[in-house]
């Protein structure tokens, strides 16, 4: 597939591209802070951003009419809705965490939500490497989403840590804690992967990661 990627020169933009490369995908177009290069039409664009360039993508996905993957955390309800806008003339996959174990996690979230009352305690922590710049995590929000009140978040920006996310679900006495960890970028990149080649064949409209896991 010719493909193009939005933040290609920061972290998870650089580990696409060796993923995507491997793969025998084709870099055709690449979009940076101050920089945009096109060498031919993509068919699907990649966004691993940050939420100020979210306007911009919402521009270049509206001129080339292409599927967008778009895993930039940060988004706001007016983001959302923007996307939803999108959706109507191209497919869009979007999700804060393209790791196959934390789409696992929130399946187990739900289930033990079932079990608890509101006298258990519920919190969620994170973990990532000192460079990231929001907080609390996209992932954390997600999870924090599939619960039933609010939330309380912890969150740590320490060394290079690629993404720790933990729910402790407490009572007095005794702690459940649900946690997963990822060990490189290669956790988040080859969901971006599968998602990119399945995009081809949906039609416009909004999905979520699980949707295309589960078929
Ligand atoms: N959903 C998921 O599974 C995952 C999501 N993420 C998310 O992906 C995003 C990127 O993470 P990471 O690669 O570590 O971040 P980096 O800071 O390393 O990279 C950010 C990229 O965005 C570009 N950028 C910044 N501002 C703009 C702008 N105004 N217009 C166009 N491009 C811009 C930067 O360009 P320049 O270099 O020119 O500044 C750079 O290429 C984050 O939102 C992160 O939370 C990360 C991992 C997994
Ligand atoms: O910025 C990162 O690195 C990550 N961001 C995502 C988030 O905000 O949840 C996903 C992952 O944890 C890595």
């Amino acid at each position: 597939m010719k493909y193009g990627i939005i933040g290609y020169s920061g972290r998870m933009g650089q580990a696409i591209e060796k993923l995507f490369s491997k793969a025998g995908h084709k870099l055709v177009y690449q979009k940076d802070e101050n920089s945009e290069k096109e060498t031919e039409k993509p068919e699907v664009i990649i966004d691993f951003s940050l939420k100020e360039a979210f306007p911009k993508t919402v521009r270049v996905i509206e001129e080339k009419k292409v599927p967008l993957v778009i895993g930039t955390t940060g988004l706001d309800e007016d983001d959302f809705a923007k996307l939803d806008k999108l959706a109507e003339e191209v497919p869009v996959i979007q999700s804060f965490n393209f790791s196959i174990g934390i789409n696992i996690l929130s399946e187990l979230i739900k289930k033990v939500n079932q079990y608890v009352d509101q006298d258990w305690d519920i919190e969620i922590s994170e973990t990532h490497h000192r460079f990231k710049k929001d907080k609390p995590s996209g992932t954390a929000i997600m999870l924090g989403n599939l619960l039933d009140r609010d939330i309380e978040m912890h969150s740590k920006r320490l060394g290079s840590e690629f993404g720790e996310h933990e729910v402790d679900f407490a009572s007095t006495g005794e702690v459940l804690t649900l946690k997963h960890r990822a060990y490189s970028r290669e956790a988040f990149t080859r969901g971006a992967l599968l998602s990119a080649e399945a995009i081809l064949d949906l039609k416009p409209g909004f999905y979520s990661f699980p949707e295309i896991l589960n078929n």
